[in-house]
């Protein structure tokens, strides 16, 4: 319960209709949701536009409406507020209506195309070694301490993101690692948050579908380093080549950290094995578990960011030292016959080139790589060709299968995947639309000491097929094929 003139506190407000002077019992900006004395948001989404829900809403005991265009009649006793944007003024209402929760907990934002679910677990898995009392909010799963609730997005919703937040406040947490995903910056899901840092990881081709152009997902990624206030930390990677860029108009105090380039932080790779990474981080040597020298960057990007939150070196690198990574990245389990095989989240071009490279760096070279690698339905569909040819160009087999289709027709991917096989490739690649069967295939084509990547799905424990989710695996379905060849 919350009275409307605290909740609209920020919001730029265009026209009001009614009094703001009276109580109102949730917000919400899906039509499905609301119940008595409600705050009904309309937004204009990809798909639909919440202003043709208003009626609905109002039917379902809504009493105050925000929106960005008002109707051309108004119902007696409901307030109207007209708003310049409805999606931002959900996201500040959101935080109004659950009384600043971020601004109670130390909260620090992760955003890069790829890393984020990394570096935030990471974060998350140090602090709490560390003794201190922890929310993680990711793809894989959010958490509170060590209460674990289930992820819908990669970053939630503004309700649901203040509701978490606000668990966490009244769980006592001291600090809250999120990822923030550029659909979430450009929707304004983060908008009224207040951040205690935000870090860089990199950017590279993905969700143009979405952005429409390169640039325009630069912005987006910038824009949440231009809304961070001058007592944060703006954490950014000097290795990529936008990395500055994020920084251009942040307020924030500007942090770098670098593997390759001059940085506050910085880092060599000594070594690089299947069994962890040898690093010479700030002049102090450290084995790690993780493996790849994306992951050097990674864990040089949690170490500078335990560092500007005032934690102390050596406990720090201590704790790191023993981590493991998140599930499902670079996840690789051996078969009693000795053949790798390598589960991965890797859905962009650079990130399967990344896991490819680092794979390639460690094996011997007389063993043969087999890559399994499908696209996502309903996204991207510019990258589909180019992650068929990084794969094919790092691998001595590929098989093209499923992701998730989506509500897109499976083949009809794969078919665009092919574009990207070169006529020298050809004879390397086999297309098998069923995943379990593509892995299957790949364990009786291995030989003892080859290695199997699948890529695509990591910790992903559904395939969402024609708009219905169905468990699948990958990790269980490798163990069970290597199961399976133990005992024959
Ligand atoms: C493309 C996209 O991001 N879509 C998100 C968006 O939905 P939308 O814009 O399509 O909404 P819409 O269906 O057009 O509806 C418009 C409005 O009408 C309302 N409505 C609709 C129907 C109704 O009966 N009543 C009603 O009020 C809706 O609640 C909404 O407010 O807003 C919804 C509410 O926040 C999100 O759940 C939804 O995520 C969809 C499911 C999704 O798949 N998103 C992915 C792409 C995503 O966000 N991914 C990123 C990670 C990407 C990365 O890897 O970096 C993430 O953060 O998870
Ligand atoms: N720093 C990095 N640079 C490039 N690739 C990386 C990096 N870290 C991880 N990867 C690759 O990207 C994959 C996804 O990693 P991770 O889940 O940490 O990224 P993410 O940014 O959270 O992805 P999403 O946008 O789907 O949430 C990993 O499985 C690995 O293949
Ligand atoms: N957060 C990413 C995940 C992609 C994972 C891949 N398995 C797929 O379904 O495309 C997205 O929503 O684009
Ligand atoms: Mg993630």
């Amino acid at each position: 319960m919350a009275v409307l003139k605290d909740i609209l506190y920020g919001v730029a407000l265009e026209h009001v209709v009614g009094s703001t002077d009276v109580e109102v019992t949730a917000v919400h900006f899906d039509s499905r949701k609301v119940a008595e004395g409600s705050l009904f948001v309309a937004i204009k989404g990809t798909v639909s536009d919440g202003h043709l829900f208003i009626k609905t809403a109002i039917d379902k005991g809504a009493k105050v409406i925000v929106c960005d265009t008002l109707p051309n009649a108004f119902e007696d006793s409901i307030i109207y507020v007209k708003v310049a944007d409805a999606g931002k003024a959900l996201g500040i209402m959101a935080a109004n209506f659950y009384q600043q929760p971020s601004k109670k907990i130390k909260l620090v934002g992760i955003t890069g195309t790829n890393g984020k679910t990394t570096v935030a677990t990471l974060l998350y898995k140090l602090f709490r070694e560390l003794g201190f009392k922890v929310g993680l909010i990711s793809t894989v799963e959010n958490q509170i301490n060590d209460k674990i609730i289930p992820s819908t997005h990669t970053t939630p919703d503004p309700i649901a993101l203040n509701i978490l937040l606000n668990d966490m406040v009244i769980l006592g947490c001291d600090y809250c690692f999120m990822e923030v995903s550029s659909h979430a910056i450009a929707q304004h899901r983060i908008e009224g948050l207040t951040f205690t840092g935000g870090i860089f990881t990199n950017i590279t081709h993905d969700h143009l579908d979405f952005h429409l152009t390169f640039d325009n997902y630069i912005k987006a990624k910038k824009a949440f380093f231009d809304g961070l206030n001058k007592s944060a930390f703006a954490l950014t990677n000097t290795d990529d080549k936008n990395g500055m860029v994020m920084l251009q108009n942040t307020a924030a105090h500007k942090k770098t950290y670098g593997l390759k380039t001059l940085a506050d932080f910085k880092a060599k790779i000594i070594e690089n094995q299947f069994s962890g990474l040898h690093l010479d981080i700030d002049n102090q040597e450290v084995y790690f578990k993780l493996v790849g020298s994306f992951n050097a960057s990674n864990l040089l990007a949690v170490y500078g960011a335990a560092l500007l939150l005032d934690q102390d070196k050596t406990k720090v690198l201590t704790i790191l030292s023993k981590l493991n990574g998140a599930e499902g990245r670079f996840d690789y389990i051996i078969s009693p016959n000795g053949i790798i095989g390598i589960v991965d989240y890797a859905h962009t071009p650079d990130a399967i080139e990344n896991v490819l490279s680092t794979v390639d760096n460690i094996r011997s070279k007389t063993e043969t790589v087999i890559t399994i690698i499908g696209c996502g339905g309903d996204r991207d569909k510019t990258k589909r060709p180019l992650m068929a040819q990084t794969a094919c160009d790092w691998s001595d087999k590929v098989i093209l299968t499923s992701d998730n289709p989506r509500t897109e027709n499976p083949e009809q991917i794969i078919k665009e995947m092919q574009v990207g096989v070169s006529p020298v490739n050809q004879k390397k690649v086999l297309s098998i639309t069923d995943r379990k069967e593509a892995i299957r295939t790949a364990c009786h084509l291995a030989k003892p000491g080859d290695i199997i990547l699948i890529a695509g799905k990591g910790h992903e424990k559904y395939q969402e097929v024609n708009g219905v989710r169905t468990h699948f695996d990958d990790k269980e379905i490798l163990a069970d094929c290597f199961i399976q060849l133990g005992s024959n």
